[in-house]
């Protein structure tokens, strides 16, 4: 048997704002009732298939460290060394952080929201630094510089800032036959996505992540993507 190198992606359980079908980006929202069930049950699958863990990833928000804790809790793991890193934040959404999905389509159309939402290289509207919603003002992001402290984010600019976090920090743990998990966000999700399986500007445009589903990615021994699969039921990923 190949040896093989298993990557555990997994999106956040549904958000409180996911749930109110808010533009959330950067905006530190809970997870709802029902995300933290799928965050638990997302646990028990990955239990129930053997899974263990050496180090574990996340953003700085709330939903994804959360959906963590609620998965290492399952696995018995909640000891694991945890990483945490803006870089792998959602996609920051300008402008749009807080308004309602619906409204924002009624308003400006659907084809140029999902632009806002899916394209590669469309930027949504940008915040202006005075904004509280600026991410300059949350001392959690106090050691980011001014390039780093973003105003809007298309995915473009959100792989830009992903991919130098997974080649210096992520990469190497897995090189060192480290067991990663990465709970994160559907863009930074996306980002990482786009890169392991080289997806072009039209497969990516298309492409959803589901909240709370595990997202097996295997490695051979260079660390080349021989497969990927979601675990668990197949009806819930569709
Ligand atoms: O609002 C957001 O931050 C994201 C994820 O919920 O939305 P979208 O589905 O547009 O990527």
């Amino acid at each position: 048997m190949m040896a093989v190198t298993k990557l555990v992606l997994i999106r956040h359980g549904e958000s409180q704002w996911n749930h109110e079908n808010r533009f959330t980006g950067w905006t530190d929202v809970e997870l709802s009732a029902k995300g933290r069930t799928e965050s638990k049950i997302a646990g028990k699958i990955l239990k129930s298939a053997g899974y263990k863990f050496d180090v574990a990833y996340t953003s700085v928000l709330k939903r994804a460290i959360n959906t963590l804790w609620y998965i290492l809790t399952e696995l018995d793991q909640v000891w694991l060394p945890v990483e945490k890193s803006w870089r792998l934040n959602e996609r920051h959404y300008g402008a749009l952080q807080g308004l309602n999905k619906a409204k924002t389509a009624a308003k400006y159309g659907d084809e140029l929201v999902k632009q806002w939402r899916r394209s590669l290289a469309i930027i949504p509207p940008a915040l202006t630094i005075d904004d509280q919603r600026f991410p300059g003002h949350d001392i959690r992001y106090a050691k980011l510089t001014a390039n780093e402290l973003p105003t809007t984010e298309s995915l473009a600019l959100t792989i830009d800032r992903v991919l130098p976090y997974w080649k210096e920090n992520i990469l190497p743990r897995m090189k060192n036959g480290e067991r990663v998990i990465i709970t994160a966000h559907g863009n930074s999700i996306r980002a990482m996505v786009k890169f392991l399986d080289n997806l072009s500007e039209e497969v990516i445009t298309e492409l959803n992540i589901p909240t709370g589903i595990p997202l097996v990615y295997e490695f051979d021994k260079n660390i080349q993507v021989i497969n990927h699969y979601y675990l668990g039921n197949a009806d819930e990923i569709a």
